[in-house]
């Protein structure tokens, strides 16, 4: 038998599994049962606490769809009240230092990435204004925040299919690891309303790493100059960027019980 704890950040939901004492060997398809709904215990993203040589934990991320990614925002600001302190996370995107905060914590994200063989796109093309275009939505902007994102600032937020087009835009070869698709309408100074559909979980009630390369997108298209308060169908972050510096994202983080699984039968 196997202990795990139920958290979520803003209502993006995450199985965390402690495997600093005993490893679990996680495949792709043992993630995918976890993350079911239905037949599994249900989650947007599993999370595996691992032992790291460089930082006091490391973080292993599987989406629903049970692949492996680089970075989870939310679920980052989950791992202080995992571990019960402050800590230096060892993840696929970098070093993260998380600090716990009155009811959650705040993270340093480390530094946006804007080249076009880093987001990745499939072929060359600026990535403030993007040469593409799905339907009557406008050019995006593309972002690599530790994984991959493309924005889309549109007028009215509530005239989007975002079940149609979310996978339609994960899906597209422009994106060759696929990606985080962003709908982002600006509401106020500072302020965007945001709806994502993540890459390999669908719609998310929010998405941290979303809202920061949303941020930075609104940052470098000068629509605002933050800290943005990012309002997700969840609730609100904060992020605060400035060009050339890194990201910081403030919010939420809860624990909802802990449980406990025989992982063989997954
Ligand atoms: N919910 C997360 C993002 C999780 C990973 C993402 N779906 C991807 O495939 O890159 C967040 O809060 O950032």
């Amino acid at each position: 038998m196997g202990r795990f704890s139920k958290m979520h950040g803003l209502g993006n939901d995450f199985v965390v599994i402690d495997a600093r004492e005993s490893a679990i060997d996680m495949t792709e398809a043992r993630a995918r049962a976890i993350a079911d709904r239905h037949a599994g215990i249900g989650c947007d993203q599993l999370i595996l606490i691992g032992q790291s040589d460089d930082a006091d934990v490391s973080m292993q991320i599987f989406n629903a769809d049970g692949s492996e990614v680089e970075a989870c925002g939310n679920a980052t600001r989950c791992v202080p009240l995992f571990v019960g302190r402050d800590v230096l996370i060892r993840t696929r995107a970098g070093l993260l230092d998380a600090k716990s905060v009155d009811g959650g914590a705040s993270v340093d994200m480390g530094a946006p990435r804007f080249d076009w063989d880093a987001i990745p796109l499939a072929y060359p093309m600026d990535t403030l204004t993007m040469n593409a275009s799905w339907e009557d939505l406008p050019a995006p902007a593309a972002v690599n925040v530790g994984n991959p994102h493309v924005i889309f600032f549109v007028d009215d937020l509530d005239t989007v299919n975002f079940d149609r087009l979310g996978p339609l835009i994960e899906h597209d070869p422009l994106f060759p690891q696929r990606v985080n698709v962003n709908f982002a309408q600006v509401i106020g100074d500072n302020h965007i309303r945001l709806v994502v559909w993540e890459r390999g979980a669908g719609l998310t009630r929010a998405c941290g790493t979303g809202a920061c390369a949303t941020a930075v997108a609104a940052v470098r298209r000068k629509l605002m100059t933050g800290p943005v308060t990012v309002s997700l169908p969840g609730g609100d972050l904060v992020i605060a960027w400035a060009p050339g510096g890194s990201i910081r994202m403030t919010g939420p983080a809860t624990h909802v019980f802990d449980g406990e699984a025989d992982w063989s039968r997954f």
